[in-house]
């Protein structure tokens, strides 16, 4: 369990990270999820000890994470896959972490195995596509064999087969009674792996909810397209139902479901070529809820551009 109150990081007069709390539970994937910018980095950097919090304190299963006896048992993290002596094979990249955290050898073939880098595993880091990076930074994560797992973008530089990995490894660890929390800007893959969400935008946390309460209800929006347009409006225009149109010849109405329009068309004779119900989906909350904080981010790109 991560447990962060009012924790707070300035870089000089920059707020970073601007007095949030939240608790990120075992037994489940949470997703943390914001713009470039937000503080995503900045907070796993303060959870695992690697920035000093200007104010406020998290911790990893009740204890500051340098307090620890033996970090990388208690929390295994991908940080920054480039962290890496280029020079040094993926074994002996593991090996010498192994050897400062007291884990033993077994262990190092075990996590070269369970992150498919057996074949490359002698081969020098430095020549390691960005995906290849990226699993070593996860096979590093994974060494201690930890109860929280800290993956900050994991799936950035990974093909499909590897992002699909990282998706049944996130889901396993939480199976096991571990917590993960990782960071993504992948909407969609959140919506796939995690259970919960966190949002933060510009320091703040604007949404702290399971995935199924950020999507919330569908919409109950239908897009129809019809031959008659203006005519199945008319049939349909009474109160509790709007109708608008962003294309010729198709509604997305809202108060009316897909079988009551279906039918009413039917019984005027008229003709329907789609009938599509639209669910929300996170992309779509995610969206609402950083809303405010892209337009500032352009409203400042622009004011910035005219006084140039
Ligand atoms: N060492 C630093 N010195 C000064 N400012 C910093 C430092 N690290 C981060 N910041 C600033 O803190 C804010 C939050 O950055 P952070 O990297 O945590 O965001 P992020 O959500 O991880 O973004 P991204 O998705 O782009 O990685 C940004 O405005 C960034 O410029």
């Amino acid at each position: 369990m991560i447990e962060a109150r009012g924790l707070t990081k300035r870089y000089g007069d920059r707020v970073a990270v601007d007095d949030i709390s939240f608790t990120v539970r075992p037994g489940a994937v949470t997703g943390f999820l914001g713009p470039n910018g937000a503080g995503k980095s900045t907070t796993m950097r303060m959870i695992l000890g690697l920035a000093r919090p200007s104010a406020g304190t998290v911790t990893i299963d009740g204890r500051r994470f340098v307090d620890g006896p033996s970090p990388l048992t208690q929390a295994g993290a991908l940080l920054d896959a480039k962290g890496v002596h280029p020079g040094r094979s993926a074994y002996h990249h593991l090996a010498a972490l192994a050897a400062t955290h007291g884990i033993p050898k077994r262990r190092i073939l075990e996590v070269i195995d369970l992150t498919g880098l057996s074949a490359v595993a002698d081969r020098r880091v430095g020549g390691f596509s960005l995906g290849m990076g990226q699993r070593l930074g996860i096979a590093a994560a994974l060494l201690g064999d930890p109860q929280v797992l800290i993956l900050d973008e994991p799936v950035n530089g990974l093909d499909p087969e590897g992002v699909r990995w990282v998706r049944t490894l996130a889901r396993h660890y939480a199976g096991e009674g571990r917590t993960v929390f990782l960071s993504s800007h992948l909407m969609s893959e959140v919506a796939l792996t995690a259970d919960h969400v966190i949002v933060i935008g510009r320091g703040r946390i604007l949404a702290d909810a399971s995935v199924a309460e950020l999507v919330g209800d569908p919409k109950e929006a239908t897009r129809v397209r019809t031959t008659r347009p203006a005519d199945l409006a008319a049939l349909l225009g009474r109160d509790g139902v709007s109708i608008s149109s962003e294309a010729p010849g198709v509604l997305e109405i809202t108060g009316a479901d897909a079988a009551t329009i279906a039918a009413e068309a039917a019984s005027a004779g008229i003709v329907l070529l789609e009938l599509t119900p639209l669910a929300s989906t996170l992309e779509d909350a995610y969206l609402a809820l950083t809303r405010d904080e892209v337009e500032y981010r352009s409203d400042a790109r622009m004011a910035e551009e005219a006084t140039r």
